[in-house]
């Protein structure tokens, strides 16, 4: 699949100011990075632009941001950790507002090549995730040029990714997609488009609600669909089995009965958990060492919940994986975090590493599972995005794609 859409190569950047929207959107532990894979995805995009002699201004959200700006949820970490990446001074807009008096003095500062770093955009709340005209028209007044490089952002239509192009094509300036939105959109693209078969999509997670809409759309182009972690039990609750205390989403039963029977007259396997990892209670803290035992799904105790696929499961999906000659792969087979229940998901991950398969990874909790087991350079890619790879696989149109100009 080739995007139709202008990309950084055909953009002319020298003397020019170019907003680019990164996501940024990293994990922090006590201020500090854990994760620096978003910021290293970018780096291509922006070292192009500065050898280009652009003038090169980057915005991202972090966080949730429920309770108003903070310093717990500023930039600054990624600015300096930008700057060491490229070996160059990245200059960081402090200012709550984003834009603004002090963004506008550090752009007018700017040398071709120079970098400016943004505060976090949703610092200005719902004008962001609102895609507020007004801070959109802000953003679009700092730059000359907009590009469009936070894949793992690009479903939101919020000011910094969707409002923002309408500003800057009103004054005549281009806005194109950067080289990692280009590459993520390549790889799920052929994936789902002309995946060579078997073609094998893993569904895993807790996001129930949002990655039940997925199958309907992947069951037309997969051979086989399965289904673990924590959205398994929907499934098998809408067959009538049992299950206990398992995270369930019971506004979907009637869904999950309709995907059963899309596979069955598609004659698409669907597979589901033969037995299952329960416990009392959901572990808390999250890695405590708590008693579990392994049943059967048609067996599992009222009172208990599941939390990993059991050992005959992982045996299946295993089986089913070494077949294979396209895995997508989005969201964990049980509870990873907690070493007596990342059972299922280490039996997958090492599967997808085994097999000579294309293997996509997509959702920040498998990549970090995939990275922690050391699997992570045996995949062939791992996605920035989890939501936004979830809804370009559904057929969903991202904003983020859809607002660059066409080829
Ligand atoms: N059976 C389960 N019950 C509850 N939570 C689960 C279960 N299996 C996996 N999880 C949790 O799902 C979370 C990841 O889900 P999700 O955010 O949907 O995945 P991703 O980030 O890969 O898209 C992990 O924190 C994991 O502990
Ligand atoms: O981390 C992100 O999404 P993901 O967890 O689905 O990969 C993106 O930065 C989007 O963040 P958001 O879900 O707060 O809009």
């Amino acid at each position: 699949m080739s995007l139709n859409k202008k990309t950084v190569d055909d953009i002319n950047a020298k003397g020019k100011r170019v907003l680019v929207r990164c996501d940024f959107n990293v994990p922090l532990k006590d201020g500090v990075i854990t994760d620096e894979t978003r910021i290293v995805a970018a780096l291509p995009t922006i070292k192009k632009l500065i050898a280009d002699g652009g003038k090169v201004i980057l915005c991202s959200h972090l966080g949730k941001v429920k309770n108003g700006p903070n310093e717990g949820e500023s930039l600054a970490p990624v600015a300096k950790r930008l700057s060491e990446k490229l070996g160059k001074e990245v200059v960081f807009v402090s200012d709550y507002h984003v834009t603004g008096e002090e963004a506008t003095k550090a752009v007018a500062n700017m040398k071709d090549g120079d970098v400016v770093l943004l505060q976090n955009t949703r610092f200005r709340g719902a004008e962001e995730t609102k895609n507020g005209e007004e801070f959109s028209k802000e953003l679009a007044d700092l730059a000359d040029i907009y590009v469009c490089d936070a894949f793992g952002s690009s479903h939101r239509a919020h000011a910094s990714v969707a409002g923002v192009t309408k500003f800057i094509r009103a004054k005549g300036g281009e806005n194109v997609v950067g080289y990692l939105m280009e590459k993520e959109i390549n790889f799920l693209g052929n994936a789902v488009e002309n995946p060579v078969r078997p073609f094998v999509a893993i569904l895993g997670g807790a996001k129930v609600a949002d990655k039940l809409n997925v199958i309907s759309n992947l069951l037309e182009k997969c051979d086989t669909l399965i289904i673990g972690g924590g959205m398994a039990y929907t499934f098998l609750k809408a067959q009538g089995a049992e299950v206990g205390t398992s995270l369930v989403d019971d506004t979907k039963l009637d869904y999950c009965k309709e995907m059963l029977a899309k596979a069955d007259k598609l004659g698409k396997k669907l597979l589901l958990p033969i037995d299952t990892v329960v416990a009392s209670a959901f572990p808390n803290p999250i890695d405590a060492e708590i008693p579990v035992e392994t049943v059967d799904c048609d067996h599992i105790p009222a009172d208990k919940l599941g939390l990993d696929i059991g050992p005959k499961t992982a045996e299946l999906y295993a089986d089913a994986v070494k077949s294979a000659k396209t895995v997508v792969w989005n969201g964990p087979m049980g509870v990873f975090e907690n070493p007596i229940l990342a059972k299922g998901t280490i039996a997958v991950a090492k599967a997808l590493a085994e097999t000579d398969a294309t293997t996509i990874i997509g959702g920040g909790d498998s990549a970090a599972a995939v990275n922690t087991l050391g699997y992570g350079d045996k995949m062939t890619h791992i996605s920035t995005g989890g939501g936004a790879s979830l809804e370009f696989l559904e057929g969903k149109e991202l904003p983020g794609v859809m607002a660059a100009d066409d080829k």
